[in-house]
């Protein structure tokens, strides 16, 4: 299969620092990326670059052959590129199901989509449609911003650490919805979470940042037992 979204020599320097330092990869409709390293490796600075919300300094993200960074992040949805972010980003007063009818009219077309009630069962948010998004849980509300993201029609999901405070059922119920959405609706997934119990039975595959380089690319099998990545980050996770 060919590649959905490809990533090409991307850099970002804040000041005369790369934040990120020459990023290549090719993620194919379906598949599942985990993006893990160490704080400060560049992993939410690639992110925003890949939702066109940060311009790279150098380098290019495609999306069919189309370039989709450096248009701002508006063009990037309209592309098909929607994000979560570490921090929710709910309307407080708005109920859940006001939310995703606001997100369901950024859909790029009018390919059948999942219904709200089977969005909500999908995500584990099933009876909360019409509560406040104030109301709901902090991991409800975390779901919800994957629903709002999902509810744009996206081809490209990217989750920037999603289970941040779930617990291991609550991880393990969001690694299924996730799964489901890369393989029902062939979305092409990049998830950020220093979770390693939640990321790797979840991810095809894994890309390792250091000092935003590429440290190592593979399996969860082979990023497990890669000596370069156990000394700089899974030695201490
Ligand atoms: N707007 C900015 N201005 C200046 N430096 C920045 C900016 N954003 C990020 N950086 C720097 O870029 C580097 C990479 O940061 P980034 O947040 O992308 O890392 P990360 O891998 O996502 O870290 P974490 O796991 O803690 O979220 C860090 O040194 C950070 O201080």
């Amino acid at each position: 299969m060919s590649a959905l979204l490809t990533v090409d020599g991307l850099v970002k320097k804040f000041g005369g620092v790369a934040a990120v330092d020459g990023v290549s990869f090719t993620l194919e409709p379906g598949r599942i990326l985990g993006l893990i390293g160490p704080n400060g490796s560049g992993k939410t600075t690639l992110l925003s670059m890949l939702a066109g919300t940060l311009a790279p300094t150098a380098g290019t993200v495609t999306l069919d052959g189309r370039t989709a960074s450096g248009r701002g992040a508006h063009r990037a949805a309209r592309a098909g590129i929607a994000r979560t972010f570490q921090t929710t980003r709910l309307f407080p007063t708005w109920t859940l199901r006001e939310s995703l009818s606001l997100a369901h009219g950024e859909r790029r077309d009018s390919r059948p989509f999942w219904s709200d009630e089977e969005l909500a069962g999908l995500l584990g948010l099933g009876g909360q449609l019409d509560r406040r998004c104030t109301a709901l849980t902090s991991a409800h509300q975390r779901l919800a911003m994957i629903a709002l993201a999902l509810a744009t029609g996206p081809r490209v999901l990217l989750l920037d650490e999603p289970a941040v405070g779930m617990d291991g059922g609550e991880a393990e119920s969001l690694a299924t919805a996730v799964r489901r959405v890369a393989g029902e609706l062939d979305v092409a997934v990049v998830v950020v979470d220093h979770n390693m119990r939640f990321l790797m039975p979840l991810a095809h595959s894994v890309l390792v940042m250091a000092t935003g380089k590429v440290l190592a690319t593979g399996t969860p099998e082979e990023i497990r037992s890669d000596e370069a990545v156990i000394a700089s980050y899974l030695g201490g996770a």
